[in-house]
């Protein structure tokens, strides 16, 4: 394997390594390591904030909230548009630092740089789009005005998964809207989330604006920030079970809250699928970021008179791959984010074997100092096996069969998460009538991927609450206010 001539060492020294509060750079209470998870070695130290800096960060998005709310859209939107032009241009210094700190492959880290950035171009154009209304009562005519405000000082936190595109989901319409912003990233990756902070400041974002507080101790400095009064938005990415706690801390001040949380996706492939696409589907829907995301197709469910020849197919596809740290310049498999991971990967898979799935393929951890595990099929696993209720979050395809229509939709939608949906026929009534059947707050039509900086994104039932992308994602940053006309 050729590595590539990319200044690995360059791309870690080229990132400030502290907390960004008020515009400054500042050492943490302490550090903590960040590792490279293709080599379980220490990649560089981090500045680790205590509870006290956290405070610190929220007062400073406190104080800059209205002067933020204050500057004209336009130029809110320059800045934006800045920050987009400059990560587009700094595209390989930037992935470059993904792959090393996350693992995905280069490819796929460049991949998320663009859709990561379009998020900036997005709302930098909504930000110019605010508006409000003026109306008249329908019952004795008096008139209302209905002004748009800024919610005020945000805080955000995001997942290790998609290090930068969780963060420009948020700061985009944050800042768009007039919303100042405390991020925590992942401790597993903080970098990626420094970096923005750093090209944020070149682009001319002012002092408070963004804060970025790096911390190994996520419950104990970010649970001070959810139950401060002047924190008035939370919005989070990651797993279920941490959003509930989330939403239980914001309760205690009636904060708004978004929450993008775990999937469970089923990937429901009809017998008049055209299977080459539906491959091709799973390859993306399953194998992107290396099985870990919340989109991924976590339950693979053909339509039992092609499920011998789909299994097939898929195993040849997956048995072409190659496993590798995510660096090199070839198509990759690269490794999960920790050896914790991996544990939890190979447990599944037993537990599946355990109950009566047929291993057709991988199934073990990969060879090497790094946390990879091999690419793996299942056919035939049933509805008791964990696999099926949890977030797999690796490469592993997960395959069971299914008989008429009604079972299918009955089987996709038996799981309390409802983010993503994705059916493959090529019968355009059955698509629309199994997508509009789906729980879930996104479908993919014959489509492997689902995310699109100009779409609401987001889920329903245990996947979260809100839309992030799209016109809605600015509306989450938003307050109306009803102002009575008293003109007689
Ligand atoms: N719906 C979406 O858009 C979306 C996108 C990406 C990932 N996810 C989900 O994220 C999960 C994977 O990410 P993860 O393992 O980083 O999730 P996680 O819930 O363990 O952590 C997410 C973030 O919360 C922080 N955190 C953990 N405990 C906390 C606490 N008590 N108080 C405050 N912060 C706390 C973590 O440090 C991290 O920054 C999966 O479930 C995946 O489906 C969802």
């Amino acid at each position: 394997m050729t590595e590539t001539k990319h200044n690995e060492v360059g791309a870690i020294n080229s990132v400030p390594k502290e907390l960004h509060i008020d515009g400054q750079w500042r050492p943490g209470a302490s550090t903590f390591a960040v590792e490279d998870p293709s080599t379980a070695k220490v990649l560089c130290r981090v500045a680790d904030a205590d509870a006290d800096q956290g405070v610190e960060a929220l007062d400073a998005a406190d104080r800059a909230q209205g002067e933020w709310a204050a500057t004209p859209p336009r130029e809110r939107a320059e800045i934006l548009r800045r920050a987009f032009s400059i990560m587009t241009e700094e595209t390989e210094r930037l992935a470059l630092i993904m792959t090393l700190e996350m693992g995905k492959p280069l490819t796929e880290s460049r991949g998320e740089v663009a859709y990561a950035a379009e998020f900036f171009r997005w709302f930098s154009e909504e930000a110019v789009r605010i508006d409000g209304g003026y109306m008249t009562s329908p019952v004795g005519g008096s008139r209302v005005l209905v002004a748009r405000q800024p919610v005020g000082p945000c805080v955000f936190i995001t997942p290790w998964n998609f290090p930068l595109a969780m963060g420009t989901r948020k700061i985009g319409p944050a800042m768009a809207a007039g919303c100042t912003s405390v991020i925590k990233p992942a401790s597993q990756t903080p970098l990626s989330t420094l970096a923005l902070a750093e090209i944020l400041e070149r682009a001319g974002a002012p002092a408070g604006v963004v804060n970025v507080v790096t911390t190994s101790t996520s419950g104990e400095v970010m649970g001070g920030l959810i139950s401060d009064p002047r924190s008035r938005k939370l919005s989070f990415t990651g797993s279920t079970p941490v959003g509930k706690k989330l939403l239980e801390q914001a309760s205690r001040t009636v904060m708004r809250t978004s929450m993008e949380l775990g999937g469970n996706a089923p990937f429901l492939v009809f017998e008049d699928a055209d299977l080459d696409a539906a491959v091709d589907g799973v390859m993306q829907a399953k194998m992107r970021n290396i099985g870990q995301a919340c989109t991924a197709a976590n339950r693979i469910l053909v339509q039992r008179p092609i499920a011998t020849e789909f299994a097939e197919r898929l195993r040849e596809r997956l048995a072409a791959l190659t496993v590798g740290r995510g660096v090199t310049d070839e198509a990759v498999v690269g490794p999960l984010i920790d050896a914790e991971a991996v544990d939890k990967v190979d447990s599944l898979v037993r537990d599946a074997i355990s109950r009566g799935a047929t291993l057709e393929l991988g199934g073990r951890a990969h060879d090497g100092d790094g946390h990879f595990y091999e690419p793996t099929l299942l056919t035939g696993v049933p509805t008791e096996a964990e696999i099926t209720s949890t977030e797999i979050f690796g490469p592993v395809a997960a395959l069971s069969e299914f008989d008429t229509e009604a079972e299918g939709i009955a089987s996709a939608n038996d799981t309390p998460f409802g983010l993503v949906g994705y059916v493959y026929t090529t019968d355009l009534a059955r698509g629309i009538r199994v997508s509009e059947a789906l729980e879930t707050g996104m479908v993919g039509l014959n489509q492997g991927v689902v995310s699109n900086a100009a779409a609401p994104f987001g889920g329903v039932k245990e996947s979260g609450l809100g839309r992030e992308g799209g016109f809605a994602g600015i509306e989450e940053y938003l307050e109306t206010k009803y102002i009575g006309l008293g003109l007689a």
